[in-house]
């Protein structure tokens, strides 16, 4: 029932809007990450795989504006998300994979409302609107409860729920799953997968994106494949078992 509810709110979103980078330049400290690096994404669901230090995380601090590249330009539908913030926050939201990484607020209540009230909205009415949200996803009653209290995956909703209120029209996903028991996996999969929002999704879950429109496999802040899931992880999953049988660690 519940389900049924979020996938008739959200349809009425139904919309793809293009996720654009353009010959971006892009270090952390003294590694460059990407160098030239351009993609445009144009499909409500994709899947970002790659090794560990691929550039995936920094790919998503650049479409949800976290980070400014040293050259080109981040736009999501047509938002210039790193210079122009209050947009940016209505447009892409970001999900973690550590929630804590996210979280700000002592209570739930001040977590979902803050972006709200950031942008001029009264506290009244971000309230009702937090409610809501709270409603939608069966947690009526805890806008006042303590975020301190709550287990990782709950704290997991409590981010989700928070990126939500904005409304953005893309949610980028960084490994959302790690380190959640698998029951709390499959439902919060169930959450995401409801949403007609447009997706990109970085994971190492192979089957949590097998059904998506896209995959793009990350490779030294490069493109190293790019197509339809069928088509892309067979190949990657191969190659990362056959990385995988090599004793080097020296290139962990
Ligand atoms: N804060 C930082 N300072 C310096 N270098 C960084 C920083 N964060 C990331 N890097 C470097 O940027 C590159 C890309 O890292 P990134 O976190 O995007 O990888 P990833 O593909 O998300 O890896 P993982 O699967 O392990 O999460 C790596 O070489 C990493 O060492």
């Amino acid at each position: 029932m519940q389900m049924q509810h979020i996938q008739a709110d959200e349809a009425k979103q139904a919309l793809v809007v293009p996720v654009v980078l353009e010959n971006i330049r892009y270090a952390r400290e003294t590694t460059q990450v990407f160098d030239g690096f351009s993609l445009r994404l144009d499909q409500r669901r994709v899947g970002v795989v790659g090794r560990n230090g691929s550039g995936k995380s920094q790919l998503a601090r650049l479409i949800a504006g976290l980070a400014a590249p040293d050259q080109g330009q981040v736009t999501v539908n047509g938002v210039a998300v790193a210079t122009d913030r209050k947009a940016a926050i209505s447009t892409v939201g970001i999900l973690f994979q550590n929630p804590d990484h996210q979280i700000i607020f002592p209570t739930v209540g001040e977590e979902l409302t803050f972006g709200l009230t950031a942008q001029g909205m009264s506290r009244t009415q971000a309230r009702v609107q937090a409610e809501q949200m709270l409603d939608r996803f069966g947690r009526s009653g805890w806008f006042d409860r303590s975020v301190h209290g709550l287990s990782q995956g709950q704290r997991h909703l409590v981010c989700l729920m928070a990126v939500l209120m904005m409304a953005p029209q893309v949610i980028v996903l960084d490994e959302p799953f790690a380190g959640l028991d698998l029951a709390t996996t499959l439902r919060l999969g169930r959450y995401l997968d409801g949403l007609e929002q447009n997706l990109i999704h970085i994971t190492h879950d192979l089957s949590a994106i097998e059904a998506y429109d896209r995959v793009i496999w990350m490779e030294q802040g490069q493109l190293r494949m790019d197509g339809p899931p069928a088509q892309v992880l067979p190949v990657y999953e191969a190659q990362m078992r056959d990385w995988g049988g090599a004793d080097d660690l020296a290139d962990l």
